[in-house]
């Protein structure tokens, strides 16, 4: 039985604002799933109906196969954790994540218990008596995580619980999250508009535009094979290139653009007759003097190169092709006839067609 099903939900504000329409889910029992997408897309209101704290408009969301679209958030199986943490500042840690289970009629032993084997877990235990505003970003950020997780939800909502730490603190708990996660088993639908964590984290991504579902597949499936002109434009770092006369062969696509034939997979949004864009990502394209001998390869492009920078080991060249247009083409720094090339240089560009993905336009 899937824990979360989200069943054509939507969400209409009473002001008129469409947040979200059809979203389909399945959550297994254990995944990891994000919630990914530009601000304003609705990936917080959906986490907030999930949670029960804002009504459905349309369709219906299941807990373990049991309708909850009626049910108040206190008798959902769930718990949320917010960006700003929402901690009661006066109130000591132990008084903080105690706080959910003074709902659910504990002895205070039990309760207890319960407070002083999370802090344990968290290590938090040296602060128990400490008042939550004396702690750091990333103590407070365990508070909320404890709390969160003392309830023993079945699902762990999480929004953007990490946009408020700094990029150090916030690599250190993003890997505490997902070990957390694995000894946990405990479901986690986690809010965020950064594909670097989404993408490290979860075992499924659903990314969102505009209210709707644009793709939902694992971190590989989104960025190797965006579905749509939108994924494709949002995850990694794809080259976009116009293409028409498109035409089909099995799972490949063809397409005349302005710099010749070209071909790759064909994703699910490309239908006979549509207008079609060829998405070629940074890294799956190789580059080259175009006096080179070996000059080979699907999917050339000719191009001169217009800018050229190297971090750490990736080199990064932008390359002018005719005027038109640019890609940005990254490498390994090894390759020394690579870094010798320089601004204005002639080079030839291509991909292997394994690599690209013809989406359809809009
Ligand atoms: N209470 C509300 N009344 C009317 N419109 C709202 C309300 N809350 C959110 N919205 C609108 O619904 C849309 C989705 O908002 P939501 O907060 O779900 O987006 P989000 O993807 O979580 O964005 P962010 O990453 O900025 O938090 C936006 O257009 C937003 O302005």
């Amino acid at each position: 039985m899937n824990d979360l099903e989200l069943i054509g939900v939507g969400k209409t504000y009473p002001d008129g604002t469409v947040a979200v329409s059809d979203f389909d889910l399945a959550v297994k029992p254990g995944e990891f799933v994000a919630f990914l997408g530009p601000s304003g897309c609705g990936k917080s209101t959906t986490l907030r109906m999930i949670a029960g704290f804002e009504d459905i408009s349309n369709g219906d969301i299941l807990i373990k196969g049991k309708n909850v679209s009626a049910v108040p958030p206190e008798k959902r199986p769930t718990s949320m954790i917010f960006q700003n943490y929402a901690l009661f500042p006066h109130m000591t840690v132990r008084q903080n994540i105690g706080f959910g289970l003074d709902v659910k009629g504990l002895s205070s032993g039990e309760k207890k218990a319960k407070v002083d084997r999370i802090m344990e877990m968290f290590g938090l235990s040296e602060f128990a008596d400490r008042k939550a505003d004396r702690l750091s970003g990333g103590q407070r950020q365990r508070i909320a995580l404890a709390r969160g997780l003392v309830v023993e939800p079945d699902i762990l909502l999480l929004d953007e619980p990490l946009g408020a730490l700094d990029a150090n603190l916030r690599r250190v708990i993003q890997n505490e999250l997902k070990l957390l996660q694995r000894e946990l088993g405990i479901t986690f639908v986690f809010v965020t508009h950064a594909q670097s964590e989404a993408l490290g984290l979860s075992d499924r991504i659903v990314v969102m535009n505009r209210g709707r579902v644009e793709q939902i597949g694992t971190p590989h499936e989104v960025y190797a094979s965006p579905a749509t002109e939108f994924v494709a434009r949002f995850i990694g770092s794809n080259a976009i290139i116009e293409g028409s006369n498109l035409s089909f062969d099995g799972d490949a696509a063809f397409v005349d653009t302005a710099f010749g034939r070209m071909h790759g997979r064909r994703s699910q949004s490309l239908a006979p007759g549509a207008a079609a864009l060829v998405a070629i990502p940074a890294e799956a394209m190789r580059i080259q003097p175009a006096n080179s001998s070996a000059a080979d390869g699907e999917n050339r492009l000719r191009g001169t190169v217009s800018m050229k920078h190297a971090v750490g080991s990736v080199g990064h060249f932008k390359v002018d092709l005719d005027g038109r247009q640019s890609v940005d083409v990254q490498t390994g720094t090894d390759n020394e006839a690579l870094m010798r090339l320089a601004i204005g240089d002639a080079v030839i560009v291509d991909c292997p067609s394994d690599r690209v993905t013809l989406v359809a336009r809009g």
